[in-house]
């Protein structure tokens, strides 16, 4: 539309003003080619609901073309659970789920409550976060509300059981698609990845490749329009999305390292790992170091006399740090962390392996043990402030008040005992 007209007509009659303001306000955003805040569907309700004192987010949708409006509720907190029923009420929705995107530190889940006051709500959780819930739910698995749905993906790493749940993509699923993110990712941030299920410097070098690789690969490979909802904020923002995140969130835009490969094929694991550390001059007495529960699988931890600790959890994933230099760490995640290596080093003893390749066929080979190991050269290219794990090092957060208490609860969210 020329401007001209819109200057002429402004004031011509207040339906054309109405008209003419509307016009304009899309003009200018199409301009600075902003998003709408919410998803586009006749079928969804959607509502963020805030509380103050965790600055946590919940999130009510609901499906309103079906006859009975099932609704769920995402990261409910216990404070605000009367407001958020009597919202459901009002609307004449019917609570069906209340999820939690994961154990929360910092307050305790409402959904106890919500099964006490409003009976034949379920509660979900992961599987992962090793938490008792009335269902468990794995990556892949679809929350189904009437006829949209939520899809799980797998976004471990500021605890082990992260989940992010992000509406379907099918034609009657809203447009742009949502992304709940919980605490994996927040705007401009992420979660701390330094207190929950750690106990050593290593599984804190897990969590932030956790984090970071699970948001690259989970929630950055979305549609870049799709709207990211996060647990928390304590800046003041409600929404963003893919595209902003990835352009503009501090942690996750730095520097990526590399690494070096090695497929084990021998599935009794340590020896040919050790023939192949000879091969390239590392020392090959593997000491075993600790058993850690990591997710719902336990991780070998071993260290060599080089100082490096290897991480693995046989059949989908290891991890090592370098100890003794400014070490990176690794990354190798299956099936939640797909595809799963970056580019391999030029290191005079690299072994030059594929992305995930068994060297011996050639095949990607998922579910096959695998060993991954960091050359120490290669982990000084890039300045330890600068990375991820930098970043997360010095945050320097003070626990969260509530800790102590909310963990516990949470871990039997929606069955403790809310009598007391
Ligand atoms: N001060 C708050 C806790 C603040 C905090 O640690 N937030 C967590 C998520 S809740 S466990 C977090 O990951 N923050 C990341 C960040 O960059 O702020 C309290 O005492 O409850």
């Amino acid at each position: 539309m020329p401007l001209q007209f819109i200057r002429s007509s402004l004031f011509a009659s207040p339906k054309n003003l109405l008209r003419t303001l509307f016009l304009v306000t899309k003009l200018r955003s199409l301009a600075m080619g902003s998003y709408t805040a919410s998803s586009q569907s006749s079928k969804l309700f959607f509502r963020q609901l805030f509380e103050k004192e965790s600055s946590t987010y919940t999130y009510l949708l609901a499906d309103v073309s079906h006859p009975d409006k099932p609704a769920l509720l995402i990261d409910p907190v216990d404070k605000t659970v009367d407001r958020d029923l009597s919202l459901v009420k009002e609307l004449g929705l019917k609570l069906i789920y209340a999820l939690n995107t994961h154990v929360h530190a910092d307050h305790i889940t409402g959904t106890g409550l919500i099964k006490t006051k409003s009976p034949g709500v379920k509660s979900i959780i992961s599987k992962a976060s090793g938490s008792k819930a009335d269902i468990l739910v794995e990556p892949g698995d679809k929350v189904s509300f009437g006829d949209l749905f939520l899809e799980v993906r797998a976004t471990p790493g500021h605890t082990s059981g992260c989940v992010t749940y992000v509406t379907g993509d099918g034609p009657e699923q809203p447009q742009p698609q949502m992304a709940f993110t919980g605490d994996a990712l927040l705007i401009r941030g992420c979660g701390r990845t330094d207190f929950q299920f750690m106990e050593t410097e290593i599984l804190v070098v897990v969590h932030c490749s956790f984090t970071s690789q699970c948001i690259r690969r989970q929630i950055f490979t979305l549609p870049k329009d799709t709207l990211i909802y996060p647990a928390h904020d304590y800046k003041g923002f409600s929404v963003s999305t893919v595209e902003e995140e990835m352009l503009y969130n501090p942690r996750l835009t730095k520097n990526q390292l590399r690494v070096v490969l090695q497929i084990n094929k021998d599935k009794q694991g340590l020896s040919v790992r050790n023939r192949e550390k000879e091969r390239l001059g590392y020392p090959t007495t593997s000491l075993k170091y600790a058993l850690h529960p990591i997710g719902d699988t336990n991780c070998l931890v071993t260290q060599d006399h080089n100082g490096a600790l290897f991480l693995e959890r046989h059949g989908y994933a290891l991890f090592l740090a370098i100890k003794k230099v400014r070490y990176e760490w690794i990354i190798l995640d299956r099936p939640c962390c797909e595809p799963s290596m970056p580019n391999l080093s030029n290191h005079p003893n690299d072994p030059k392996l594929g992305h995930g390749l068994d060297p011996t066929t050639n095949h990607d080979s998922p579910g096959f043990p695998f060993t991954c190991y960091m050359s120490p050269d290669l982990s000084c290219r890039c300045s330890i402030q600068e990375t991820f794990k930098g970043i997360m090092e010095n945050l320097n957060l003070a626990y969260p008040k509530m800790m102590g208490i909310a963990v516990p609860a949470n871990m039997v969210c929606g069955l403790q005992d809310t009598t007391s």
